[in-house]
């Protein structure tokens, strides 16, 4: 473990000097790495893990994800299966259904999960709230999460391009007394630029606060809110998504993300930095008590009700299009597809 000051305190993190891809395969050498679902990190995950060098199979129900499984060069019956046969063949069993539909298949996956298997997930989700989940694993496995801080898109396309996301590792249950070393190795072999160490409750509960608050939820908030200030004082929708998204996508938070936000400032100018110098402390004390709501809402488990009990509805993707489709016709959205098919690598 690489000791690292992170902003004047010391955190212990793997990285990929110290725990090379090859090592890595050798602590799995004899492992077949089964990932159960083929969705967003499915892929992400299992595509990574077959470049690196694994011994990876892909358990996929039939249809159309299973058909996008074929076309990425999973082979029916030599590396994808049906989920129940993926399960019997794998020894690491990567558990990478919706949080919500983990509940439905666990008693299928609980029943494959013979002494010495592993079981692996991306998420604190089913194991934290088990009394929601009903996700118990059996004492004799080694239980640990490997949680890629990002789309399993991402994670595929800057694996491509030879740059990786960063990873949370925790171990739930080390039954082998190597949970922790074939955690790790599952880290680097997703493709992950460094690992930090987290428990369960730690990830699941600050995950659910990133993605509702600043990583998704209040981006978006924040972000029609402006939009419609701008609108209803007669800007333009170009002017307004100009001045609310798309530079903020396209020049500026590319310069956050290269060298932080004080750089970001100083490279534009002396009227910007003043004027966002002495705004961001007045956001900061409007949205604080709303993060503060949503991190006890995520703490009292309110938040990880509502996403089963409304993920688990069998109708859940109708209505999810619904509430996706108010989004991408909003005139802020709709205005953004028309500036993206302007920008100059597009026309
Ligand atoms: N999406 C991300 O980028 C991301 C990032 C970090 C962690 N995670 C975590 O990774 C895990 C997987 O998430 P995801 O977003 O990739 O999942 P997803 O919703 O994209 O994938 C769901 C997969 O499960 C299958 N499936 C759904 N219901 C099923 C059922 N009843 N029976 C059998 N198969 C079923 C689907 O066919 C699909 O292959 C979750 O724990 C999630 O929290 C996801
Ligand atoms: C990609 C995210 C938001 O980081 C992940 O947590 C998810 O749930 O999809
Ligand atoms: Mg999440
Ligand atoms: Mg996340």
């Amino acid at each position: 473990m690489a000791t690292i000051n992170f902003g004047g305190v010391e955190e212990q993190v793997v990285t990929r000097e110290e725990f090379p891809l090859e090592k890595a395969r050798e602590v799995l050498a004899n492992e077949v790495i089964a990932v159960i679902g083929y969705g967003v990190q499915g892929p992400g995950q299992s595509l990574n893990m077959r470049d690196n060098g694994f011994n990876v199979i892909v358990g996929q129900r039939k249809g159309k994800t299973y058909d996008k499984a074929v076309a990425d060069g999973w082979v029916p019956g030599e590396t994808l299966f049906e989920i129940e046969e993926a399960l019997e063949k794998g020894t690491i069993i990567c558990f990478l259904l919706s949080d919500a539909a983990q509940i439905e298949l666990w008693p299928t996956v609980k029943a494959a999960l013979k002494p010495g298997k592993s079981l692996y997930f991306s998420h604190g989700f089913g194991v934290t709230y088990k009394e929601k989940t009903g996700i118990v694993p059996p004492a004799d496995v080694d239980v640990f999460l490997v949680a890629p801080k990002g789309s399993g898109t991402s994670l595929r396309r800057l694996f491509v391009e030879g740059k990786g996301l960063n990873s949370s590792f925790a171990i739930y249950q080390d039954a082998s007394g190597n949970a922790r070393t074939k955690a790790i190795a599952m880290g680097i072999g997703v493709g992950s630029g460094y690992l930090f160490e987290t428990d369960f409750y730690k990830e699941v509960t600050s995950d659910l606060t990133g993605e509702r608050g600043t990583l998704m939820g209040a981006i978006q908030g924040i972000f029609a809110a402006q939009y419609e200030v701008l609108r209803a004082n007669g800007h333009s929708p170009s002017e307004a998504f100009n001045e609310t998204v798309e530079e903020l996508t396209q020049s500026l938070m590319p310069l956050v993300a290269e060298n932080g936000m004080d750089w970001m400032y100083a490279n534009c100018s002396t009227t910007a930095q003043r004027g966002a110098l002495d705004w961001w402390k007045p956001f900061r004390d409007a949205t604080k008590p709303v993060f503060e709501q949503l991190y006890n809402s995520v703490k009292s488990q309110e938040q990880a009700e509502i996403s089963i009990t409304r993920n688990s509805q069998p109708d859940y993707r109708e209505k999810l299009e619904v509430e996706l489709s108010e989004l991408r016709e909003s005139e802020m959205w709709q205005a953004g597809a028309a500036v993206r098919s302007l920008r100059p690598e597009r026309t």
